[in-house]
């Protein structure tokens, strides 16, 4: 177990106590992926929200419990080992340090690319498994969630009325393609209430680069979206479904019609969170720009 003491929670972004408390919010677009008129109603979600929840989807469920459970097991390793698969450079086990401007954050996670060959021996080490079951568990998941991200990029084209439908997906599709998987571990932080605040910082308020994220949780709480009215509101958390965010490309590429949601993650003094998070970008080389309207039909 960690052992917080003072002078090491000093270090870490916290939520005080004065500030309201954030309130779960009930009224997240859900977007049911077999109804036919989705297509409106996620265009409708990337507008008003830049988020929401997807049900109905055809990701198989042992892909995501296998994973988890991959994820669990090597989360749960001691630390010794787990740093044997650091550090994240970008790629690799990281803790508590996120990013390259010095961001801190109570987080572990795992970053992998998903298009370039990665080198699962480490996290396999850790395991004691052989590297291919965890090469096949991440590509099993990957492939399905990216298959989703694609239909659902094509319905937004088709709800905006833009053909080829296929100029968002492609670029995920391209074998060149910038995208990332990472899998999120927010220990519990029992001694948060001696400190005088309410929550710690998981992972600091920011947007995603890429052009979609499509995140799947455990049943832990934890995310927040800004809301246009400057609220801070809590996602209430679901196993069963994906939450969809908006990144910065695809704010770009509809110019600035949808917007790119600004996040973050607050821990829980009790449970631990766990997330999985597919990053769905374009090809380093590719201008991204307004999709103009030589693509859309009149
Ligand atoms: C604090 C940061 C981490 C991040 C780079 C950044 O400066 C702002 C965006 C962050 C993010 C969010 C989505 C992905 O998790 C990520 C890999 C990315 O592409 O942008 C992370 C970056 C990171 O952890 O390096
Ligand atoms: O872990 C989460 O729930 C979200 C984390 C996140 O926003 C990110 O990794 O970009
Ligand atoms: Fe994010």
């Amino acid at each position: 177990m960690v052992v917080l003491t003072k002078p090491t929670i000093d270090h870490f972004p916290i939520v005080k106590n004065s500030f309201k408390s954030p309130s779960f919010f009930n009224d997240i677009p859900v977007i049911d992926l077999s109804k036919p008129d989705s297509k409106n109603l996620i265009v409708n979600a990337c507008e008003e929200f830049g988020f929401f929840k997807v049900i109905n989807h055809d990701v198989p469920m042992e892909f995501i419990s296998k994973l988890e459970s991959e994820a669990i097991k090597f989360f749960s390793s001691p630390l010794s080992e787990k740093l044997k698969a650091g550090p994240a450079d970008p790629f690799g086990y990281g803790n508590k340090k996120i990013g390259q401007n010095g961001d801190i954050g109570w987080v572990e996670y795992i970053l992998l690319s998903t298009n370039s060959e990665f080198n699962y021996q480490k996290f396999a080490s850790v395991l004691g498994v052989n590297p291919e079951n965890i090469r096949a568990a991440v590509n099993d998941y990957v492939s399905a969630v990216k298959k989703m991200s694609c239909e659902i990029l094509e319905k937004l084209a088709e709800g905006l009325n833009i053909h080829p439908t296929n100029v968002f997906s492609k670029l995920l599709m391209d074998e060149k393609s910038d995208s990332v998987f990472r899998v999120n571990h927010y220990p519990p932080c029992p001694d948060i209430q001696e400190f005088n605040a309410k929550n710690l910082i998981g992972f600091g308020e920011h947007t995603d680069p890429q052009i979609i994220s499509v995140l799947r949780s455990n049943n832990t709480s934890g995310l927040q979206i800004l809301l246009k009215n400057g609220h801070w509101i809590s996602v209430p958390s679901d196993q069963n479904s994906f939450f969809i965010n908006v990144g910065d490309s695809l704010q770009v590429m509809t110019n600035g019609r949808f917007k790119s949601v600004k996040h973050r993650v607050l821990t829980n003094s009790v449970k631990s969170r766990l997330s999985m998070i597919y990053f769905g970008g374009p090809p380093l080389t590719e201008k991204i720009g307004e999709i103009r309207r030589r693509f859309a039909r009149h």
